[in-house]
């Protein structure tokens, strides 16, 4: 089995974004380490405080975005990092080349479960026009993502990752602490039989999409195979997705806040939806690719439709011609 390193290096990837990759591995080795422990770590429950986005933060939350901040901190390469868990961008190294954002642990409502959680990250290149710790650095269509991955704690320690090319899977082997490669190019299967959705916001959707859906679900024969699959943890439902086909929604709603839904797009829909992409598959919003909107704010959130291909169509066509 092919480590880690000497696969980017065959990808081609320059050696100081190998390092900036290295770095965040070990971060999320750190955090795989504590999940595991859980209660014994006491890393379960909440704290006291809440994000920019008004959700009360988890212990493991806190923990995750301190372990990445630290390390990608220390890293000369890094001029600005940003996370889910801070308001702002937090200042790097003003000479560095990368800004990387992150969204420490997906999936927080499943902590205390011991369910599906992750940690999923995006690097870009650092912008030259605007101040190298502000904000704006990170306001760049997703097509300029350079690295988009994931990390998945769950019975294996999986990392699926691009760099541009092909989105591969490897397995953290814990007999030596590396990552091996186990899936070379993962392809989304151009199914119609699995949809994940929280299906509990029906009634706050737009009309259009409870069409959709009440086509899908009592009107359309061939879908009577189907099945639904709700991981609340937009990792693990990707994961899935790469693994086996299906989509992914997070439609918008009629709800105060809820207008976009609740996905993010500079650390949640971006990163994965470049992974769906150099796998075959397709990520929109509203109808368009998710990595050609230019992001307004950080913490922006988008409505999603994810994964295989005729199914990001049947959706797009019945909601948004
Ligand atoms: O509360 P819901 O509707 O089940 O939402 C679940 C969604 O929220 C998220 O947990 C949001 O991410 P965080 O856990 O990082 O805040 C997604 O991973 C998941 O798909
Ligand atoms: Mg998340
Ligand atoms: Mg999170």
């Amino acid at each position: 089995m092919q480590r880690l390193i000497p696969v980017l290096k065959k990808d081609a990837v320059e050696t100081e974004l190998i390092m900036l990759i290295r770095t965040i591995l070990a971060a999320c080795k750190e955090i795989a380490f504590r999940v595991s422990q859980g209660e014994l770590a006491g890393v379960l429950g909440s704290t006291l405080d809440e994000n920019i986005q008004g959700e009360v933060q988890k212990k493991l939350d806190v923990i995750a975005n301190q372990l990445l901040k630290d390390m990608l901190l220390e890293e000369a390469s890094v001029a600005a990092i940003a996370s889910e868990e801070e308001d702002h961008a937090v200042a790097g190294n003003a000479k560095g080349h990368y800004i990387v954002a992150f969204d420490p642990l997906d999936g927080s409502s499943n902590i205390d479960v011991n369910g599906q959680i992750g940690t999923i990250f995006t690097i870009y290149r650092k912008r030259d026009d605007v101040p190298f710790d502000s904000d704006e650095q990170f306001l760049q269509v997703g097509e300029s993502q350079i690295c988009a991955g994931y990390v998945l704690y769950g019975a294996s320690t999986l990392l699926v990752m691009s760099t541009g090319g092909p989105t591969r899977c490897y397995t953290l082997d814990l007999t030596h602490g590396g990552f091996l490669l186990t899936k070379q190019q993962m392809q989304v299967a151009n199914t119609r039989n699995e949809f994940a959705v929280n299906m509990a916001n029906y009634r706050y959707w737009h009309a259009t999409v409870q069409h959709y859906f009440d086509q899908l679900l009592y009107a359309d024969e061939q879908f009577d195979k189907s099945a639904m699959r709700w991981n609340a943890a937009m990792v693990g439902d990707v994961h899935r997705i790469l693994t086996r086909g299906g989509v992914f929604m997070y439609p918008a709603d009629r709800r105060v806040g809820n207008e976009n839904g609740k996905i993010r797009l500079l650390y949640e829909a971006n990163p994965l939806a470049m992974l769906i992409e150099n796998a075959q598959g397709q990520a929109t919003t509203q109808g368009q690719r998710i990595m050609s909107i230019m992001p307004t704010n950080l913490h922006q959130r988008v409505p999603v439709i994810i994964g295989s291909p005729e199914q990001v169509k049947g959706f797009n066509q019945t909601v948004f011609e």
